[in-house]
């Protein structure tokens, strides 16, 4: 995700954690990396990923340990929603700040945010079977939209003992948080903490599911806004995952190399 070749080394505003609030701009985001160019140009990791744990979460848990599902830091994406939905029957999406919730809000009244048709359609190249209709697409997406009504939409605060108080006492069976935790902290302290606020809202035998920048300073949040991550090795992620009581050592794991991204999966240990 670095911005910098040893060749044009540009003086640029690198953005911090704290100026999401004022900064992050969901629609230059949505299309830097979701519109129909970006994602015909470039691999998403995510869309082969999630769909992938998806189907083991079908043969492995029972419906019934499978109903809720909470993504903290969605942003203003929704391809949680899309590559979960027939996993669980209610989705929550979350995220800190409010512009990006207002486009999740504009999603579920099917009002224009980006046309998620492109990144459904290489969700269901993943699953595989015949290239979708887009008849099947919006049916894909209708789905998603149900669930996440059924859910909610929600503020989160992965700093705060309570990462997302709408959720009151309820725990979730799936948690799903991607390319969020390198970006809110600072220190590696700081990320230890914000994981254990986090997992506090997935049940013990619930799945947690991350995705992460590995060994990278700062991100492309579109239009050259750049902002800050948190250079993390893979086994600090490991770490921490441990130290919350998640099973890692039987977790199914993607690191790919060229693209320094790593997805993980793992169960809450009870
Ligand atoms: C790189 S974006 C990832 C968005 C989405 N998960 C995706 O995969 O495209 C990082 C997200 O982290 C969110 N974020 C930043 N600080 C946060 C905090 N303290 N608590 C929760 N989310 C935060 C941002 O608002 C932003 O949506």
């Amino acid at each position: 995700m670095s911005t910098q070749n040893a060749d044009t080394i540009e003086e640029h505003t690198v953005l911090l954690p704290k100026d999401y609030v004022q900064k992050f701009d969901p629609d230059a985001y949505l299309q830097f990396y979701f519109s129909k160019n970006a994602i015909e140009d470039g691999t998403r990791i995510s869309l082969f990923a999630l769909p992938v744990f998806a189907q083991l979460m079908l043969q492995t848990m029972r419906p019934s340990e499978r109903e809720t599902l909470l993504d903290i830091g969605a942003g203003p994406t929704v391809y949680s929603a899309l590559c979960f939905r027939d996993v669980a029957k209610r989705v929550h999406l979350s995220d800190y700040v409010d512009r990006n919730l207002e486009v999740l809000h504009k999603w579920t009244r099917q009002e224009e945010t980006i046309d998620w048709v492109p990144t459904i359609r290489v969700i269901k190249r993943t699953e595989g079977g015949p290239v979708p209709t887009a008849e099947v697409c919006r049916e894909v997406e209708e789905k998603a939209r149900g669930l996440v009504k059924s859910g909610g939409i929600h503020f989160a605060d992965v700093h705060q003992e309570v990462v997302v108080p709408a959720m009151g006492d309820q725990l979730v069976d799936v948690l799903v948080s991607i390319f969020t935790l390198e970006s809110a902290c600072h220190t590696y302290e700081e990320y230890c903490k914000c994981v254990n606020n986090m997992m506090k809202h997935l049940r013990p035998g619930g799945r947690f599911i991350i995705g992460s920048v590995l060994e990278d300073n700062e991100y492309n949040s579109g239009t050259q806004t750049i902002f800050h991550l948190l250079n993390l090795r893979e086994q600090m992620i490991l770490d921490a995952l441990t130290n919350a009581g998640l099973d890692v050592a039987n977790a199914k794991k993607y690191v790919l190399d060229g693209e320094g991204v790593m997805f993980l999966m793992a169960t809450k240990l009870q």
